[in-house]
């Protein structure tokens, strides 16, 4: 065996990590800035099992969920400037690494693995959290919500950033949680391994095309 076959270990040179459900729990942050704007529209507060199963499609789904939820008819359009303030405001109240991300990261980065992040949060919050996190060294390109017309589930982010690293989609493992992960890494023909303690809704993580469903996110590491 040469050093160069010896060296790699893991199948793909390339990760694209969704960031909320997947590397951060950020779910209470995120039912915290619903609830603020929630309360100023003069409507009761849901819990944080509800606005979970809101996260995940962007920031306007997440806004026209609640809205609804709430039986308030106003435009999302007209409440999102004061939701991102709210968004803003409740970042960092109480974001937390997954258990393993951070080793991981590590471990991949020293198998010469690189990194991207590909979410559909909204892109000024996206660089404050990950270093809030610890975790901005690890990542060679961040993607946010607003940077491209698309957004997951459309392929386009996923393609933009096989560009950016100049490798073929099929060499960019997708890591992620939602249905938008899915969909994006299939119609792109990105492999895909699906987390199973993100913000899934009624979404079957087995029967999405995955090569894996993992629990913890230290088993990406036993990928083969
Ligand atoms: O903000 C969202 O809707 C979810 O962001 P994600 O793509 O990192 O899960
Ligand atoms: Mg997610």
């Amino acid at each position: 065996m040469t050093a160069d076959a010896s060296a790699r270990r893991f199948p793909w040179p390339v990760v694209l990590f969704d960031l909320d459900g997947t590397l951060v729990d950020t779910a209470s942050d995120i039912a915290a800035s619903v609830n603020r704007l929630l309360v100023e529209l003069g409507h009761p507060p849901v819990d944080e099992a509800t606005v979970r199963s809101w996260i995940g499609d962007g920031a306007g789904q997440l806004v026209g969920q609640a809205l609804r939820h709430a039986g308030d008819g106003r435009d999302v359009a007209t409440v999102m400037p004061r939701f991102l303030e709210h968004y803003r405001d409740c970042l960092l109240l109480d974001p937390a690494l997954y258990p393993g991300v951070e080793r991981t990261l590590q471990a991949l980065q020293a198998d010469g693995v690189r990194m991207a992040v590909c979410t559909n949060k909204p892109v000024p919050f996206v660089a404050p959290l990950l270093d809030a996190m610890g975790i901005t060294p690890y990542f060679e390109a961040v993607l946010g919500a607003g940077e491209l017309p698309e957004r997951k589930p459309d392929p386009a982010p996923l393609l933009h950033l096989a560009d950016r690293f100049d490798v073929p989609i099929a060499s960019c493992l997708m890591v992620g949680d939602s249905s938008a992960d899915a969909g994006a890494a299939i119609a792109a023909g990105a492999p895909l391994v699906m987390v199973g303690y993100g913000y899934r809704r009624s979404f079957d993580l087995h029967g999405c095309g995955a090569l894996a469903v993992i629990d913890r996110f230290e088993q990406l590491l036993e990928l083969r």
